[in-house]
């Protein structure tokens, strides 16, 4: 990839909210003359099969946008471009690209099962048996660790459920029942504690070793999940800071004057196993 995206920022169009914005502006508050924003500013880096990227940076760096454009979801709207295979993304790549965004839509009142299963239904092809289908959502129950609560209902905001750390498995199992080459998760970890976190990035360096390709955003990892990543691109205000082997940052980092002040101890990650 190699992209770049920008927005012309109209204070006074948009939807929603036009009085509001009519008033602040007589007001004085908000200049009308339209604003450009640069979102990301020339973003390059590469990932092959069997790895695992994290992408990195604080709040608002751009980290949602970049996984929204590998998705395909802004096409035509950054300039650059993003290669599958050394080929435009097509819609068949697309087809094998899973994204697990930071918002979920779940039925609360379905069991894990029953949503997987509803989700197989409706995503697998018409050509595919019913009991293909349902033995595919299985699969995923198995393969990411979701056995002990399959019948146990999503939840919801008034509806006692599954935790969150399950919860985010079922949102990443909706995507693996189509089976991606390329799955992307923006920020799967964030709302959970340090060892679910440590599980699900497990969970992903699984999937990884199969063959796909992992593209993650996560908030703050710790030293622990961090060694999990094989390659990290590091974003600030929409710029790369640094794109490369996970394990070279601190040197990278060093070799500019930029070393931690803290002693970073070794972990051994065992990354096969979802429940770990
Ligand atoms: N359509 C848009 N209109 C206006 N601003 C936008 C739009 N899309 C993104 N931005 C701005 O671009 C910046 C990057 O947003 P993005 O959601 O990619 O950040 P992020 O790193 O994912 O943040 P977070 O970690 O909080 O989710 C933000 O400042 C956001 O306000």
């Amino acid at each position: 990839m190699d992209v770049s995206y920008r927005l012309k920022l109209d204070p006074m169009s948009g939807s929603g909210g036009n009085g509001i914005r009519r008033i602040l502006h007589s007001a004085g508050s908000s200049s009308a003359a339209p604003e450009e924003r640069v979102i990301l500013n020339g973003i390059s880096g590469m990932v092959s099969p069997g790895e695992m990227l994290a992408i990195l940076g604080p709040s608002g760096s751009g980290k949602s946008t970049l996984l929204s454009i590998l998705a395909g979801r802004l096409q035509g709207k950054h300039t650059g471009t993003v290669l599958a295979n050394g080929h435009r993304l097509t819609k068949s790549v697309l087809r094998r690209t899973g994204f697990v965004t930071q918002d979920d839509v779940l039925y609360p009142h379905l069991t894990v099962r029953e949503t997987l299963v509803f989700c197989a239904m409706l995503r697998l092809p018409r050509t595919v048996e019913k009991a293909d289908k349902v033995a595919s959502a299985e699969a995923v129950i198995a393969e990411l660790g979701l056995s002990k609560c399959a019948d146990t209902s999503v939840g919801g905001p008034f509806v006692r459920g599954i935790s969150g750390g399950e919860r985010k498995r079922v949102c990443i199992g909706h995507e693996m029942l189509v089976n991606p080459s390329l799955l992307l998760l923006d920020e799967p970890t964030s709302g959970l504690d340090s060892t679910a976190a440590s599980r699900l990035v497990a969970t992903l360096g699984g999937l990884a070793r199969q063959g796909r390709t992992v593209v993650t955003s996560v908030h703050q990892p710790a030293s622990r999940v961090y060694q999990m990543f094989d390659s990290v691109l590091l974003l600030s205000e929409g710029s790369c800071l640094y794109f490369g082997k996970a394990r070279d940052a601190m040197d990278y980092f060093g070799s500019v004057g930029f070393a931690p002040k803290f002693h970073l101890p070794h972990v051994e990650c065992g990354m096969g196993n979802a429940n770990g």
